[in-house]
């Protein structure tokens, strides 16, 4: 039971790293922080699950994270919203859904490259039990 919290605490160090370069990219500033309301009213009537970097951090730091594979369904979450949310032929849209696309290529290669598969096994294995 140890070993397991020894584990997890492994997997937040990791995660809260890859959290905070997604976050430093300029290339993601729209990401970093929720959509605000006031700027988009409709946002909620659209969104019914709004997620963002900040977000993701606070999850982190309340183990809402058992592995790496739910740290990245909310990565794809955050994907997902701004596709729904910002679908038209527009210039802004296009600019949007490639960001949210490099997004997501780039958490999951940051995670490819910094997390060993067997790892993440354990970590699968700590959530599947609980
Ligand atoms: C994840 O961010 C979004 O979906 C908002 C939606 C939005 C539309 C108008 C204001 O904000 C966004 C922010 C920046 N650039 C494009 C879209």
């Amino acid at each position: 039971i140890c070993q397991e919290e020894n584990t997890l605490r492994e997997l937040r160090i990791f995660l809260r790293d890859i959290c905070a370069k997604l976050a430093r990219n300029k290339q993601f500033f729209m990401f970093t922080k929720p959509v605000d309301i006031e700027e988009v009213p409709d946002y909620l009537d659209i969104i019914k699950e709004p997620m963002d970097l900040e977000t993701l951090m606070s999850k982190i730091d309340k183990h809402s994270y058992i592995c790496a594979r739910d740290f990245l369904d909310d990565i794809d979450l955050i994907v997902r919203n701004a596709l729904e949310y910002n679908p038209d032929k527009s210039a802004e849209d296009k600019h949007i859904r490639h960001r949210a696309c490099s997004l997501r290529d780039k958490a999951y290669a940051f995670i490819k490259a910094e997390m060993d598969s067997d790892f993440e096994d354990t970590c699968r294995d700590i959530r599947d039990k609980r």
